[in-house]
């Protein structure tokens, strides 16, 4: 049996519905072997993030040592993380271990509002991390930071995903959660095409880690072999699921529920 194999590297959510969590939940759910490299400590729950804890560059250095010396992954999802000197240390083991398939969520703000990415780590995005990315998740707001433009209507956000192509990712997903329009649409850019994924939208408090889902859920399909917008169609379906099946845990804004694609499939 041939297992595909994604790694995250990101932060813990100790409330367990966003970022390294999150990401292992999913990957084990699509049925790919899940490994994480930590850049920070959270801690935090459905209401707000109460403490930032980052690792230094030499820890998050030597998990990646670790897993490139033995566990190659088949593809890559990248979350919080954090500073620029990580963002440049995560750049130069991807190229070092020659790690294909990555997968960039460009995870700046939690929905509580607290900073998961320093405000001047943004030119490090730019300059290190887009140019690695096959897949680039960002949402609407993540978008207007790093492009500098204002993103309106569809054809901004058409626009947005031109820049970032042209700023080196294969592929763009600007993700519509934070939209105002009745569906929810994720505009998909290849370099040639735009493709619009549309959905109703959901009208729940429980979007606690959509994102960090929905980014691994493409990387856990791409270590399969998937071309990417398969992968982005199957990413889109789990993470729909896990919206519409909530699971109503916290006060605040609750988790998804990481199961409810599986359950949906298995016929009883
Ligand atoms: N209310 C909703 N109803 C249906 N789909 C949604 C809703 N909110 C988000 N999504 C979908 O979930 C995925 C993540 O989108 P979103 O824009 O919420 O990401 P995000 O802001 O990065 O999430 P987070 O920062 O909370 O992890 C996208 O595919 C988006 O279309
Ligand atoms: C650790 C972490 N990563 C990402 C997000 C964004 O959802 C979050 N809230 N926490």
């Amino acid at each position: 049996m041939t297992v595909a194999k994604v790694l995250t590297i990101a932060g813990s959510d100790s409330g367990g519905g966003a970022g390294i969590q999150a990401d292992l939940k999913t990957f084990q759910e699509l049925k790919a072997y899940g490994m994480s490299v930590l850049t920070a400590v959270t801690a935090q729950n459905t209401l707000d993030v109460h403490g930032v804890y980052p690792l230094t560059v030499s820890q998050v250095e030597e998990q990646l040592d670790a897993i490139g010396a033995d566990l190659k992954p088949d593809a890559l999802k990248t979350g919080m993380l954090f500073s620029a000197e990580i963002i440049e240390a995560v750049a130069s083991k991807v190229k070092q271990y020659e790690i294909n398939n990555v997968v960039i969520d460009p995870v700046m703000i939690a929905k509580g509002g607290a900073k998961l990415l320093q405000d001047e780590a943004i030119e490090a995005v730019k300059e290190h991390l887009i140019p690695l990315a096959t897949v680039i998740t960002p949402n609407i707001p993540e978008a207007e930071a790093i492009t500098g433009l204002t993103l309106n209507t569809i054809a901004d956000r058409k626009e947005a995903a031109k820049h970032l192509h042209e700023l080196g990712a294969q592929c763009v997903v600007i993700k519509g959660g934070h939209g105002e329009e009745k569906e929810v649409i994720d505009i998909i850019y290849d370099g040639e095409t735009f493709t619009q994924l549309l959905n109703e939208r959901q009208y729940t408090e429980n979007t606690h880690g959509t994102g960090c889902t929905f980014a691994a859920a493409i990387a856990a399909d791409l270590a399969k072999g998937m071309s990417f917008l398969d992968a982005i169609r199957v990413a889109r379906a789990y993470i729909q699921a896990a919206i519409e099946d909530d699971l109503h845990i916290g006060s605040g804004h609750g988790p998804t529920n990481h199961w409810a694609y599986q359950n949906r499939r298995v016929k009883v």
